[in-house]
């Protein structure tokens, strides 16, 4: 649970206890080395005394090298007892040394100073002890937090395991029935408390003046060396040259400082929130207005009526939000919030996994739905830089080093001249010897050497380069967060798409749907609005996610062009509920009232519930009421093996996939339609024993710039790769009309199987993908060989004519039993079907592996994380 008192270190920490270095996030992208170091006052002397020989130039060394800091002050010592905590991430990149704070805190969860009887029988707060007989530990609790502060993230001493650990918020370990059962929020003393715990919640970011800039440019080694030769040329009378660099570096120092200051006021002023007060409930006295920055996680928080750009992350607890999650995913697609639900007591809340429970920072509330007078309430889970806003911040702050080998490369370069400067000095050096020069002479010289060998002003034509380009590149509306990923961007050689609103268009065509009853398809009916009245009619008026916005019908434009093709009509709700039920959200009804005349109601659905999209489940569900009946329905509509998976078999037409087939392998987008009556009792589990209704088809055309874009792609010999969330015969057509797989080249389709009960090891089985026809014509065989696929892809050759096409299945079959295969996979696959968006992200950063420089174009939400991972990530918008 959230709250856990820790009054005693558990048996077997002690030897953890004395460790003084220890890794946090193990693995993982935020992996930090730390190790404890406290004051030595005799290396403080030798430090002193070292500082005054060396003219202060050992305090520019550790300007550069904060690490030596400890080395030099300081002893290493257990983490319980550090003064400093030397912090290195993953990549090396960031090296810092942050001090230890104690903070006072009345929160049971962090009485977590710990305390330690000394052999004489006193107690001692740790702080100076590190002997083993010591640590015979009693519990007492003194209301100290141990913690230090590393690029925003606060990290905490954690009494049971002996370890420092991230602050947890309510995102983590904590089950959503707690969630629920916190809505009477936080009293002023508990918020007081957090307060000075969490800190603000305020993504404050520092712009520097332009003095301290400069100083901290001028100070990096290059400009050092640049400053030294620039001494050294004036005393050898080379004004002019001395002049010139020193007139270019000014140039570029000035340049670099003006555009990290505007990107800094920038980046500033689009994190910025206009500072208001919120309605939070103050335990049981109600509610309270409280200063946005003063939210806490566990407060609870009204979501204002006319809506609010959120300034932290909160769990929907009642009523329902329409939000505009573009600043976070850059799709414009209003999205439906609705409250957190659970299956189980022990069912832990996640941002990833209820994410369409969540209301993020720096997304803006459009619209709150509520039921008469009741408040719209959400639980403050993460504030802060914590956030995903702030998680945003902090990758644009703290950038992932970009291509480490890139910058071993150069270091290695660096040192190869340094090698070639000093055999340079040494020859020089015997021959000025010999020649008896004169030693001011001589020393000039060799330093001379120096400076040829190793070229001064580099990094100062390198940042002038740069500015231009970004100036260049902005003309074209393309701007860059991070200017030397300028440089990585001219040596990408593999791109990566996604499909649906990259390379083809993001509205759809309505091409038709094909109606299923008693497990048998019909014709297709173009014209969806002359459907019969049923379970299908009222799944396409049903089963999305729109809603209205200015008086316009808003969401995705799949739902928009589904529902706009059978002339219904949309209502949000009304005062009058009393029709349904209580709960009475949206009313759909025909446009027109006579079309169903005769009938003894009027024909009216209510949409009861909505269980929004989300790619991870390719799936979305809402359970309705039509008027005059007496139970209610479930409807669900998504990815056609998915949906046909829910159903009952004995619905499905024994041509399902041949039917599918027919239709993807023309390009088409196909979403399968099911249905089912609900019992009057709804149990927990409602998308199961389905019905299958039909089939929705629509064309989705290409971008008219898709094809001459992959062609110059080509023609510079740049990969093209397709990474989609589409089923892999829609993938197929959309590859090779756009070119990326050329007419006669051959597409080997990738199939996976997991471990199951009947097949123990996991199988991977190919076919060769047929080129499109038309789709009256296609016959029902396809040729398939199953159980050679792992030899198969094994012997393939790497033509340039041969392209894989791998479904996601096939993806974590390869990954998780067969790695050997993804050197294989990543050289020749071309299309990726049916992927996840981790997925996405995973396949970005195996072609990374296998020294691919990458780039990433994609559109919206499944391919944040894609976007991110690579060299290169473009956001279409
Ligand atoms: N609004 C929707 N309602 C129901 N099912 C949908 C909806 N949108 C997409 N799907 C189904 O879910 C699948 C996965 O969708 P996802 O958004 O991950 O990828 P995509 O839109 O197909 O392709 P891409 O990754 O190229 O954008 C789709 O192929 C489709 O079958």
């Amino acid at each position: 649970m959230w709250f856990c008192v820790t009054d005693s270190i558990a048996n077997g920490s002690a030897s953890a206890l004395l460790q003084s270095k220890a890794v946090i996030n193990p693995g993982t992208d935020d992996q930090l080395d730390l190790t404890g170091y406290r004051n030595d006052v005799l290396k403080k002397i030798t430090f002193y005394v070292l500082v005054v020989c060396t003219l202060g130039f050992i305090l520019l060394v550790l300007y550069w090298k904060p690490e030596l800091d400890c080395y030099l002050k300081r002893k290493e010592c257990p983490l319980y007892c550090a003064d400093v905590i030397l912090v290195k991430d993953k990549y090396g990149g960031f090296t810092d040394v942050v001090e230890v704070q104690l903070i006072s805190t009345t929160e049971d969860k962090y009485d977590a100073s710990v305390s330690y009887q000394e052999a004489d029988g006193t107690i001692s707060d740790g702080g100076e002890s590190d002997d083993r007989s010591q640590l015979v530990k009693t519990s007492t609790v003194a209301g100290k937090l141990r913690c230090f502060d590393y690029q925003h993230y606060r990290y905490v001493w954690d009494v049971q395991r002996g370890a420092f650990r991230e602050l947890d918020d309510l995102s983590t370990n904590t089950t959503c029935k707690f969630i629920h059962e916190s809505v009477n929020g936080l009293t002023s003393e508990q918020r007081k408390s957090r307060l000075t715990i969490y800190g603000e919640n305020a993504i404050d970011i520092e712009v520097k003046s332009y003095w301290r800039l400069f100083i901290e440019e001028v100070l990096t080694p290059f400009y050092i060396f640049q400053i030294a030769s620039i001494i050294l040329w004036l005393f050898d009378e080379y004004y002019y040259y001395a002049g010139c660099i020193f007139f270019v570096s000014a140039l570029s120092i000035g340049v670099s400082l003006c555009e990290t200051k505007k990107q800094r006021i920038t980046l500033r002023d689009m994190m910025s929130t206009a500072t208001i007060n919120i309605m939070v409930a103050d335990g049981e006295e109600g509610y309270v207005e409280i200063p946005e920055r003063q939210l806490v996680p566990g407060d609870v928080m009204v979501v204002p009526a006319h809506g609010c750009v959120m300034t932290c992350d909160a769990v929907l607890v009642t009523g329902t939000c329409i939000v505009d999650e573009s600043m976070l995913t850059g799709e414009s697609v209003p999205v439906t919030k609705t409250p957190l639900t659970h299956q189980d007591d022990q069912e832990l809340y996640s941002p990833e996994v209820h994410k369409r429970n969540t209301l993020f920072a720096g997304t803006h509330v459009v619209q709150t739905r509520y039921y008469g007078t009741a408040k719209v309430l959400a639980v403050v889970v993460r504030t802060g830089y914590c956030t995903a806003k702030g998680e945003l911040v902090c990758a644009i702050l703290y950038p992932k080093p970009l291509d480490f080998k890139f910058y071993q490369d150069a270091i290695k370069f660096i040192l190869f001249l340094a090698v070639m400067a000093s055999l340079g000095m040494a020859y020089s050096l015997v021959m000025y010897i010999r020649n008896n020069a004169e030693v001011g002479q001589m020393i000039k010289r060799l330093l001379d050497i120096v400076t040829i060998i190793v070229p001064p002003a580099l990094p100062a034509a390198m940042t002038v380069g740069t500015v231009y380009a970004q100036n260049r590149l902005k003309k074209h509306g393309i701007f860059c967060i991070s200017p030397p990923r300028i440089n990585f961007c001219g040596r990408i050689n593999a791109f990566c798409f996604d499909k649906t609103g990259t390379l083809t268009e993001d509205g759809l065509d309505m091409w038709g749907v094909v109606p299923c009853d008693n497990a048998h398809f019909h014709e297709p009916q173009h014209d969806p609005a002359q459907l019969p009245r049923g379970p299908l009619l009222e799944s396409l008026a049903t089963c999305h996610s729109l809603t209205i916005i200015n008086s316009e019908l808003n969401g995705d434009p799949l739902d928009l062009i589904m529902f706009n093709a059978i002339k219904w009509h949309l209502e949000e709700p009304g005062a009058d509920t009393s029709k349904y039920d209580t709960i009475m959200p949206t009313v759909v009804r025909p446009y027109s009232r006579d079309t169903f005349l005769g009938e003894e109601h009027p024909y009216e659905v209510g949409i009861i519930r909505q269980f929004t999209f989300s790619s991870s489940v390719q799936r979305m569900s809402v359970i309705t009421r039509t008027i005059g009946k007496d139970h209610m329905d479930i409807y669900c509509k998504g990815a056609p093996e998915k949906i046909s998976s829910l159903c009952k078999p004995e619905t499905v037409p024994h041509n399902f996939q041949h039917v599918l087939h027919k239709y993807t392998v023309q390009g088409f987008r196909v979403i399968a339609l099911a249905h089912r009556a609900l019992e009057p009792k709804v149990t927990d589990k409602v998308e199961c024993d389905l019905t299958f209704l039909g089939l929705l088809v629509l064309q989705n055309q290409l971008k008219p710039q898709t094809t001459p874009v992959i062609h110059t792609l080509q023609k510079a010999n740049i990969r093209t790769v397709m990474i989609t969330g589409d089923m892999i015969q829609t993938a197929i057509s959309v590859a090779r009309n756009c070119g990326m797989v050329r007419q006669y080249d051959k597409i080997v389709i990738v199939n996976g199987h997991p471990p199951d009960k009947e097949h123990p090891a996991a199988r991977i089985e190919w076919e060769l993908a047929e080129a499109a026809e038309d789709p009256e014509l296609v016959d029902d065989e396809s040729e398939s060989a199953t159980d050679e696929g792992y030899r198969a892809i094994k012997v393939l050759e790497c033509e340039p004519r041969t392209h894989l096409a791998v479904t996601g299945r096939a993806f974590s079959v390869i990954t998780n039993h067969f790695p050997e295969l993804m050197p294989k996979v990543c050289v020749l696959g071309t299309v990726f079907a049916r992927m996840s968006p981790e997925q996405k992200c995973q396949l970005i950063e195996n072609l990374q592996e296998y020294d691919y420089i990458v780039g990433m174009c994609g559109d919206g939400a499944n391919d944040c994380e894609a976007l991110k991972g690579a060299h290169a990530g473009h956001l279409t918008v």
